[in-house]
């Protein structure tokens, strides 16, 4: 079964805030968009503003759906809501410790994220 994940691109003018996996988790190493597992009874967009509460201290004041993704890696299944994050309240941080910075969206091909992420940052790339 594959687990349910919302992240948000959390975006100011042209840059993108991202935040390193630490080494234990899953895809470990890797720049994500913060967000986490959609949990019993919330839709994706709940799990959205709360993990971005719980990962980064804001709250999510606009947000639309950017891009769904299924992603198999070896050891698990993923399904990846997306979300443009583009009004938010509060300056986003790692409220978990994590390593986190802002970056271009130029500059985004730099950086190491997960395989399910390729078309995303292609994407913003783009935009
Ligand atoms: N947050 C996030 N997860 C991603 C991205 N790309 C990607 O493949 N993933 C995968 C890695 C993980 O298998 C899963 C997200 O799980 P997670 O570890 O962040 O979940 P969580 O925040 O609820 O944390 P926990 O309960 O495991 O501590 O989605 C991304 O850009 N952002
Ligand atoms: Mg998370």
């Amino acid at each position: 079964m594959a687990i349910r994940v919302a992240a948000g691109i959390i975006t100011r003018e042209d840059q993108v805030f991202i935040a390193l996996r630490s080494d234990d988790k899953h895809q470990g190493g890797c720049w994500e968009f913060p967000g986490g597992k959609v949990e019993e009874g919330e839709d994706p967009a709940e799990a959205l503003a709360r993990e971005l509460m719980e990962e980064c201290g804001i709250t999510t004041d606009k947000s639309e759906l950017f891009k769904f993704i299924r992603h198999d890696y070896i050891d698990k299944s993923v399904e990846l809501y997306f979300y443009l994050v583009s009004e938010f309240s509060g300056e986003p941080h790692g409220k978990e410790g994590q390593k986190v910075t802002w970056v271009n969206r130029s500059d985004l091909s730099t950086y190491t994220f997960p395989e399910a992420n390729v078309p995303i940052v292609e994407a913003l790339l783009k935009v």
